[in-house]
């Protein structure tokens, strides 16, 4: 493990943060730009395994990256030795808390997910882990306080990097939640909300994570093994809401990294969440359902690829409410471009997770904004054919495929009930009857999508011209 002193607490074992934020710091360092060090925590009991892979080889792990960089093709491995320790929250919750007495703590930076940075109700009782990610913060934050007596240099920099809109506004907003819950003096939410820096960030880049196909090879080459081994692709960006000063404490930019202190995230966030993940989320269901397991293998597919391409050019970039659509249709080149990346596999079975929330934030706007369109309906009419499962009898949820082979469905339990309870009930109805129930569920959607004129009648006509309802 190294010994530089701790700067930054890191809550999220993922892959994606050690293939992005961590390779960030390994970067600043290697230039001599950062003597600081990351105390890695992870969120739920569940990444316990990750953490001890990680103590087995010193805390020290390899990135690979390859594609394409200015035209140029590039295979990069770093090896990667940022963290000086690694804490288990559940077994080590004073070590945990203790971090908050770091005297050269700056930064706490997270990727728990959409489903972590959430407040959820729960009970604090003395020297006892809280499962949350913000309660967790909240009494980091409350042993720092009272280590340092309210100094204002001590407040931190916080860098949320879940996908969420604002998350940087909504982590404070947990925060306060949980300190007021938990009485903690109104001296200390002051100083929470005036001595803290929450910001909102946006985060881009394909973090494919370990790759089978590749890894032994590579082992044998290299002389060892590596458990927690990542690959990512080439390209990055890291957009911070904040003011530029901000990178004398992380110089980011100053490295050269594609790191942006902007003083307003909404161009990135709207181009990158409807764009990029909003193709994601379009080609995913249709696509499992046709049997393909591969980013690249739909885009190199004659008719799904050109399904895509035609979507995101004629639907979904008119639909993004941002001026400069020359721009927006040169981002979208160069993501379609990133899809193609031969070196990656991504797969969709990931990108299905959740995919009912994913819908909700990266395509439902754009089928709003004009739902007669062929494409995001045709989208959409997959995604609630993908959601036709049965659950066995530990409850897990499975599908099929347009073949007959089975997938399992991951989303939250009540989303997933819902939409087999329409279909297991589909035989009693037309496919427009089917289509309105289940457009109707306004506790998954967040709103009734019966109402939409003529939506329920598209996606009706959509399953048959894929022949969803065989
Ligand atoms: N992988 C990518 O290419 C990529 C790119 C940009 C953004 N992201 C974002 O990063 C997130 C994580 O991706 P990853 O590839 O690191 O996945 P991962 O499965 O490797 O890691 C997920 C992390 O989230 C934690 N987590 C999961 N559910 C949680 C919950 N309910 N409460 C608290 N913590 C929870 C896990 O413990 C783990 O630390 C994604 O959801 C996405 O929003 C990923
Ligand atoms: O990571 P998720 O599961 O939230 O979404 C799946 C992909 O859309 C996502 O990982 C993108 O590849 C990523 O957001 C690119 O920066």
């Amino acid at each position: 493990m190294m010994e530089s002193p701790v700067t930054i607490v890191q809550i999220g074992e993922g892959n994606f943060l050690r293939g992005f934020f961590d390779w960030m710091i390994h970067v600043l360092r290697q230039q001599g730009l950062y003597n600081g060090s990351i105390a890695l925590c992870q969120p739920r009991p569940s990444g316990r395994a990750k953490l001890a892979k990680l103590r087995d080889q010193h805390g020290i792990y390899n990135l690979v990256t390859r594609g394409f960089e200015h035209g140029e093709q590039v295979e990069r491995r770093d090896t990667i030795a940022v963290f000086s320790k690694l804490i288990d929250p559940y077994t080590g919750w004073d070590a945990f808390l203790a971090l908050g007495e770091e005297p050269q703590l700056q930064v706490v930076v997270s990727n728990t997910t959409e489903a972590g940075l959430v407040y959820t109700p729960e009970a604090y009782e003395d020297g006892k882990p809280v499962l949350s990610y913000p309660g967790k913060l909240t009494l980091l934050l409350y042993r720092r306080y009272e280590k340092f007596g309210g100094e204002p240099e001590k407040g931190l920099l916080l860098l949320p990097c879940e996908l969420l809109e604002g998350n940087g506004d909504l982590l404070r907003e947990c925060v306060l939640r949980y300190a007021q819950d938990w009485g903690l003096p109104e001296e200390f939410l002051a100083w929470v909300s005036k001595h803290n820096r929450f910001l909102n960030t946006l985060v881009d880049r394909i973090v494919t994570g370990y790759p089978e196909r590749e890894a032994d090879d590579w082992f044998a080459e290299w002389g060892y093994s590596d458990a927690a081994l990542v690959t990512a692709e080439p390209y990055h960006l890291f957009a911070i809401e904040g003011k530029p000063e901000l990178d004398h404490l992380l110089p980011l930019a100053k490295a050269g990294l594609e790191v942006k202190w902007v003083p307003d995230l909404t161009p990135y966030r709207l181009r990158k969440v409807r764009l990029l993940n909003g193709a994601h989320t379009l080609m995913t269901p249709l696509s499992i359902l046709r049997g393909l397991t591969h980013v690249r293998e739909v885009m190199e597919h004659e008719e799904l690829g050109s399904f895509v391409r035609r979507t995101v050019r004629d639907e979904i970039i008119p639909a993004v409410p941002l001026p400069a659509k020359e721009e927006l249709l040169s981002y979208a080149e160069s993501v379609l471009e990133r899809f193609l990346n031969p070196f990656i596999e991504h797969k969709l079975e990931a990108i299905a997770m959740n995919s009912v929330s994913k819908f909700k934030a990266r395509l439902l706007p754009s089928l709003l904004h004009d739902p007669s369109r062929h494409g995001l309906v045709l989208g959409f009419a997959a995604l609630l054919r993908y959601y036709k499962a049965s659950a066995d009898a530990d409850g897990r949820y499975w599908g099929r495929t347009f073949e007959g082979s089975t997938y399992e469905l991951k989303d939250d339990r009540a989303a997933l009930e819902a939409l087999a309870v329409c279909w297991s009930r589909s035989a009693a109805g037309s496919p427009e009857e089917l289509a309105e129930s289940m457009l109707a569920l306004r506790e998954v959607w967040g709103e009734d999508l019966s109402k939409v004129r003529g939506l329920a009648e598209s996606v009706a006509a959509a399953w048959s011209e894929i022949g969803a309802l065989r």
